[in-house]
């Protein structure tokens, strides 16, 4: 079994976990009492780079990263240093992260907020949204085409942003056919860990230049988030460097609004 199909059985559990506890009725109702899902994609297209800040406690392949006692005042800096959205890893056994976590950041700031999780049922698309936020992620790897479609008009219909990840070119070849307006190139192989920063470059010329691009995992500061935008990405997602760093806010900064030299191939 890949690791992301191991992860994937116990994301499934949890869920049974959480629908027992609480009927996908329940969630729908409160739907009713939250406040519309914010829009990202004006920012993300604005002229100079995005970043999307991840609040991250520990992932599969790094083992513990930062305690994050309260999430609420990382996105806080996060939206300070001008993060364009702020991605909260809701997933529990692996990556230390819980949708309580989402609420306390949805809380604490205005910016547009991914459930960042591996959302293989309904069910986590409604308490995404029910818990306030504006994006989620699809990983197209986890999901056949029937459901990775079932996904994004369930998303669509609740006013959700889909974030479409993927990972080689046949993957990117779904996602375009889906037309995901949002798609999301991981340069780690959720299927083997391993980071291959080449992946971005590879397949962003197969995503039509209307479509968003962001480029995520292993952007370790500015350069990379350079290297990247000349490549052709909107906005980088970045994780680990941003909760290990002392000054967030400055950090996120200093990701942002960087342009494609004129000699970069443009999308
Ligand atoms: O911490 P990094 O290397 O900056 O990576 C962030 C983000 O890309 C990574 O957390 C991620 C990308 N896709 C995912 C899917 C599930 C869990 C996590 C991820």
């Amino acid at each position: 079994m890949s690791v992301l199909d191991d992860i994937v059985v116990g994301v499934r559990e949890d869920l049974e976990r959480r629908r027992a506890a609480r009927s996908e009725a329940d969630v729908r109702a409160a739907l009713a009492d939250v406040d519309a899902a914010r829009d990202p994609m004006p920012a993300l297209r604005a002229r100079g780079s995005s970043v999307i800040a991840e609040v991250k406690r520990r992932s599969p392949s790094k083992g513990h990263l930062a305690d994050i006692p309260e999430p609420a005042a990382l996105a806080r800096a996060y939206a300070d240093g001008g993060a364009a959205a702020i991605s909260v890893l809701t997933e529990e056994r692996r990556f230390g992260g819980s949708l309580a976590d989402l609420v306390a950041v949805r809380a604490e700031v205005d910016t547009p907020l991914l459930r960042k999780d591996f959302v293989v049922d309904d069910y986590q698309v409604l308490e995404a949204r029910a818990a306030g936020a504006d994006l989620v992620l699809l990983i197209v790897a986890a999901l056949d085409d029937a459901t990775l479609r079932r996904l994004h008009d369930l998303a669509g219909s609740l006013g959700l942003t889909t974030l479409v990840e993927v990972h080689d070119a046949e993957e990117t070849g779904r996602a375009v056919d889906l037309g995901a307006d949002l798609v999301g190139v991981n340069a780690r192989d959720l299927k083997t860990l391993e980071v291959h920063p080449g992946t971005f470059a590879e397949l962003a010329p197969l995503v039509p230049a209307d479509r968003v691009l962001v480029a995520e995992s292993g952007v370790s500061g500015p350069g990379d988030a350079a290297a990247y935008v000349a490549a052709g990405a909107r906005a980088v997602l970045v994780g680990e460097a941003l909760v290990r760093t002392g000054d967030p806010a400055a950090a996120v900064a200093a990701m942002t609004g960087l342009v494609a030299p004129e000699s970069a191939g443009a999308r």
